[in-house]
């Protein structure tokens, strides 16, 4: 394979139950084999992207006092702002060179609000897109079922009041030039959770790494989500969908990306699903919840840091 599939979601929506079939079968034969790929006909209009970009740009352009008060070590709970080179996703390489703003799902009663830069009307327009992408992946869930031969609505309740992250990315090329070798946009690693919709600005960069080694680029692709499978559907899944290492290379041009991270409700039990798990033999792992999945994710990666992951 040298490209991520790209498929045309929209039938997910069919009151035809073969139309919607034959999309989950798409989707599942990428989770089974990178657990890459790009979606098209998802429904969040082009403006909708190309605003929440137009956002980040404001944002990011900010000072650094006014950015470093949304600070995430000051706020906690994976909120605000993560200053350059503060987090490595591989956490045996350089800090990444990229700066980020971190937005969760949040019910304000619960679980913590999120903090919000002085822009006015920034909030709404970014909540907007976090909302239509959650939908976007609460549909995908649904193929992941129907692909998993479970109920469509099996994940339904289980996303709802998600672990979930949005994450505005930008990789400065100012620190290209001076970039010590090794030291990546993003480092390799994968994600942690059940999914992740990435809107790319149309400069290359990401790469994932194929079943033999050697690395893909993952293209421009205007108006697509690159979609990945993390650990936590993995697992879930008995390993039958796959979450691949990817990268960002080394920033050439500035570059700008916004992640959505779909981490499952806090009470979800991660229980490898029936339907994965050939008779006769025994889960790979043993049931989790996915707060205490994510917890020990997190922890893992604290102990070999000194500084601080955030996200992914
Ligand atoms: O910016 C990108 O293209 C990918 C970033 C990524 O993989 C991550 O933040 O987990
Ligand atoms: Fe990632």
């Amino acid at each position: 394979m040298t490209q991520i599939p790209i498929i045309d979601i929209a039938a997910l929506q069919s009151a035809d139950p073969t139309r919607r079939a034959a999309v989950a079968g798409a989707i599942g034969a990428a989770c089974r084999d990178t657990g890459f790929f790009a979606i098209t006909g998802h429904g969040v209009a082009g403006e909708r992207i190309a605003d929440t970009f137009a956002a980040a740009a404001q944002f990011f352009a900010q000072p650094l006092e006014a950015k470093q008060r949304l600070a995430i070590g000051t706020h906690g709970h994976n909120r605000g702002y993560v200053a350059l080179a503060t987090e490595s996703l591989d956490e045996k390489a350089q800090p990444d060179l990229k700066e980020a703003f971190n937005v969760i799902w949040t019910d304000e009663a619960t679980r913590p609000p999120n903090v919000w830069p002085a822009l006015p009307g920034w909030r709404e327009r970014v909540q907007a897109y976090f909302d239509a992408v959650h939908a976007v992946g609460r549909r995908l869930h649904a193929a992941f079922a129907l692909d998993l031969r479970l109920p469509e609505d099996f994940f339904a309740d289980k996303i709802d009041r998600p672990q979930a992250t949005l994450r505005l990315l930008h990789y400065p090329a100012a620190f290209a030039s001076d970039a010590p070798a090794g030291q990546a946009g993003a480092g390799t690693h994968t994600d942690y959770g059940n999914v992740t919709l990435l809107a790319t600005d149309g400069v290359a960069g990401l790469q994932v790494r194929r079943r033999d080694g050697g690395w893909i680029d993952v293209p421009p692709l205007p108006g697509a989500f690159v979609c990945n499978i993390g650990d936590c559907l993995m697992r879930w899944s008995n390993d039958v969908y796959v979450s691949t290492p990817h990268r960002v290379l080394p920033p050439r041009q500035e570059r700008y990306s916004i992640a959505f991270f779909l981490d499952p409700n806090p009470d979800a039990l991660v229980s490898a699903l029936p339907g994965c798990v050939p008779p006769g033999e025994a889960p790979k792992s043993p049931p989790v919840t996915a707060a205490d999945y994510l917890q020990q994710r997190f922890t893992e990666t604290y102990k070999h840091l000194s500084g601080k992951r955030a996200g992914a």
